[in-house]
């Protein structure tokens, strides 16, 4: 039965305990638990069968059946030591996270106190038997905060171990704040619970977070062996939520926390949830864990409501859903491993794309036709490389195996043994043509070709082969190296084995790969593109451009719309920008100024200048001398200033920013181009940096409803232009008075 836990008592005497929730474990089966009045049955009862007009739910909520176990386990007098684990090599992925995010039932502030005071604090950890957690797989949130109560932990050294709840705008609600500090010191803790940060069984070795690693054959031996050893006291019986040894003193515990305050209202200042969470922490470390756990129960129950909790759940299951595409996950491909990939053509994007292959571990082949452009485009990763030995992302021995992995070619000769080709050359369709012609020639019949951003539609450059079943696009974000989004783009012809195989090539190269229909060469890209040229059109007509990223980084996106051209580089800005312009002029904006900055080599951060000054430690400033160029670039277009531009609010600037990028995503909704408009969310947050505590670019329109949105850009269109003219999508679901985010009468994907 779902929720079950087993109870299998060894010879030894130690019990072990095995949550069974397939397939993780997780501690509840959705959010029934919250429409159920805990607090009246816990002061009816204290046995979970005593309740049996509801039994059904009690295995919803595996964590009472676990609590039933262990007391189970307690009154036998057979049982020394209770182990417990989780079911098929996965301790328990937590809670259920639908179950967050809603407002539904009636959930008082007793019940997830109860179970973290009752069931984890008063029934787990000061029970009169050792309990062991035996941690194989994951262990998040709720289900390492169970471990954590127990008196010692035991892990495989792949074991994935983390408390993820502030991802989903919540706090660790079963004592994570109080345990973790006490058993990984405070600093550690913080920098895991703040920002979700997950470690394998090695790391948690050494943070002391377990006891000892131990074999996926033998944990659970070791563990059993363990709980008797506390029993005949050769080992120690350790309680957590009492521990100090660990922490800081209470003036550095203060200094820590303050500093932990100052740096998340910097990166986030529109959300309260990790403040809260700093506070419970706080409150352990300087009153009591106990009242502490009481208060973090509250504070679980007040943030669970809120709409960060809502548009983070939403993030999360849009993530998941990326992954699925509709008949081809029903057909249970595995994907054939990629080795080796080659990269045709040695401009400034070939040499990023090469950057990230090496990185990822991927065999390299570089494909140039000139020898001196091959020899500039290898620099171009070796710089690249030896910047991250720089900042500290990388050490000088992997610099070296890196380069390793690469090797600079001037003919097709190398191409017998690739498995992918991304094909990188300049914008000439019958260039392209003829490299497709040519690699059929020389590739092994497996092997995948791809083109990298283009304006052609993929299907017009493998046009004359006779391989169309093996070619699609794939689109590395701009900010390639920085950005986690990768597009596919997918033709009818594209075979399901090739997308699977892309699929997990994105994810070997940490990236989300998202499936967009071979559709003119536009694509999610053109959605932040438009966002920056708007930025831009802005600014150029004299409003501020610190102002405007100021106000985008108050919004909450990452970074603001200049700052992120520099970290682009004006060159890859213009180079995408020109195909953008060139394939939808009405759609797009030619910026004057962007040029008039080249002309004095402010190319960005990779060359000191560009809308900002940096100097070499890293420090980004504003430069004074930036109104000059505006001016000539004023004065070269004949721009002039808009004083109604100049004094809009920030408020105004962000919707006038960020609803032409919305339209933009909802053409791609409506042409089909993508799956579902969750997967513009997805790449919103992932391709542009848009927070995700809004949910994501499409969500986010619910705040505002179509009606709005479309009259706003009605006006800046008769203002401004075409650029700003609402899609029909908008326009009619305006009329219809329909929420966007509404998937009623959305054009299919092909897939
Ligand atoms: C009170 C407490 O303090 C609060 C909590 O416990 S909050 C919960 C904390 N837990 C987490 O953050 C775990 C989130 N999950 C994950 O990171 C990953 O699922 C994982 C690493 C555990 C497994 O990854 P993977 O093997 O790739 O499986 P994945 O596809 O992600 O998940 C399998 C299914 O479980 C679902 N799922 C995973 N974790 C879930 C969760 N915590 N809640 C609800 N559904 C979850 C996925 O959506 C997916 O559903 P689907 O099959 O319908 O698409």
């Amino acid at each position: 039965m779902l929720g079950k836990t087993a109870v299998e008592v060894r010879a030894d005497g130690v019990a072990v305990v095995t949550i069974n929730n397939p397939p993780l474990n997780l501690l509840s089966v959705d959010g029934i638990f919250y429409s159920v009045d805990l607090s009246s049955y816990f002061v009816l009862s204290c046995s979970v069968h005593d309740y049996s007009p509801t039994d059904a739910w009690n295995y919803q909520l595996v964590i009472l059946s676990l609590k039933e176990s262990i007391e189970g386990a307690l009154i036998r007098d057979d049982v020394k030591a209770i182990v417990i684990t989780g079911s098929r090599g996965k301790f328990s992925a937590g809670f259920n996270v639908t179950a967050f995010g809603g407002t539904q039932g009636k959930m008082t502030k007793m019940e997830l106190g109860f179970m973290s005071i009752q069931i984890v604090t008063d029934t787990l950890e000061a029970a009169r038997k050792p309990f062991v957690a035996a941690i194989e797989g994951p262990a998040f949130g709720g289900g390492l905060e169970i471990a954590l109560a127990c008196h010692a932990r035991i892990s495989t050294s792949s074991a994935q171990l983390g408390l993820t709840e502030l991802q989903y705008g919540i706090l660790p609600g079963l004592g994570g704040t109080q345990r973790l500090p006490r058993l990984v010191g405070l600093s550690k803790a913080l920098e895991m619970i703040l920002m979700s940060k997950r470690v394998d069984g090695k790391e948690a070795r050494i943070l002391s977070l377990v006891d000892t690693i131990a074999p996926a054959d033998k944990f659970l031996e070791v563990a059993c062996q363990w709980a008797l050893d506390i029993v005949e006291r050769r080992r120690p019986w350790v309680i957590s939520l009492y521990r100090t040894d660990k922490l800081e003193s209470l003036a550095e515990a203060r200094a820590i926390l303050k500093s932990a305050r100052l740096e998340v209202q910097g990166q986030n200042p529109n959300v309260v949830h990790p403040l809260v969470c700093i506070d419970v922490i706080e409150q352990g470390i300087v009153s009591s864990p106990r009242k502490a756990l009481r208060k973090e129960a509250e504070a679980l129950q007040e943030l669970r409501q809120s709409s960060t909790c809502r548009s983070l759940v939403h993030v999360f299951f849009a993530q998941r859903q990326i992954f699925k595409i509709p008949v081809i996950s029903k057909m249970n491909l595995l994907p054939r491993k990629i080795v080796k990939v080659a990269v045709v053509g040695g401009g400034l994007m070939s040499s990023e794309i090469a950057t990230m292959l090496v990185l990822s571990n991927y065999q390299v082949i570089l494909k140039e036709t000139n020898k001196k452009h091959l020899i500039d485009a290898i620099s171009i990763v070796e710089e690249n490389l030896q910047n991250r030995v720089k900042n500290g992302r990388a050490t000088q021995e992997g610099l070296e195996k890196s380069l390793s992995l690469l090797e600079g070619v001037l003919d097709y000769g190398k191409f017998k043994d690739v498995d992918l080709v991304i094909e990188a050359e300049s914008e000439s369709l019958s260039l392209k043509q003829e490299i497709f012609s040519n690699l059929e020639k020389c590739c092994p019949l497996h092997c995948i070709f791809t083109s990298n951003i283009s304006t052609f539609s993929v299907k017009l450059v493998g046009e004359r082969t006779k391989s169309q079943h093996r070619i699609a696009g794939i689109h590395f974000f701009c900010l390639s190296p920085v950005m986690p989004l990768m597009e596919i783009v997918h033709t009818e012809s594209t075979s399901p084995q090739v997308i699977v195989d892309l699929i997990d090539f994105g994810r070997k190269m940490r990236k989300t790969p998202i499936m967009v229909s071979d559709w003119k060469g536009y694509s999610v890209t053109s959605m932040l593109l438009t966002y920056l040229h708007v930025a831009v059109l802005l600014a150029e007509r004299g409003v501020d451009v610190y102002r405007i990223d100021q106000a985008l980084k108050s919004f909450g996106m990452q970074v603001g719309p200049f700052r992120m051209i520099d970290m682009v580089g004006l060159q890859i800005f213009v180079v995408i920008s020109k195909k953008f312009v060139e394939s939808l002029p009405d759609r797009s904006y030619k910026p004057h100024l962007i040029p008039i900055l080249q002309q004095d080599n402010r190319e960005g951060e990779r060359s000191g200048k560009g809308f900002y000054n940096y100097d070499n430690c890293g420090k980004v400033s504003p430069d004074p001398e930036l109104s000059e160029y505006m001016k000539t670039a004023r004065d070269a277009s004949n721009v002039t200033i808009d004083s109604k531009l100049t004094k809009l609010s920030d408020s105004e600037m962000v919707e006038m920013i960020l609803f032409p990028a919305l339209n933009e995503a909802c053409r791609m909704i409506s042409d089909g181009v993508v799956i579902r408009s969750s997967d513009l969310d997805v790449a919103s947050v992932l391709g542009m940096g848009f927070p995700a505590y809004r949910g994501g670019i499409i969500y986010w329109s619910d705040s505002f409803g179509s009606k709005y949105i479309c009259s706003r850009l009605e006006n800046w269109s008769k203002a401004y232009g075409g650029f700003f003219q609402p899609c029909n999508y908008i326009m009619e679901r305006s009329a219809k008075n329909i929420s966007l985010t509404s998937e009623t009468r959305q054009a299919k994907s092909q897939l």
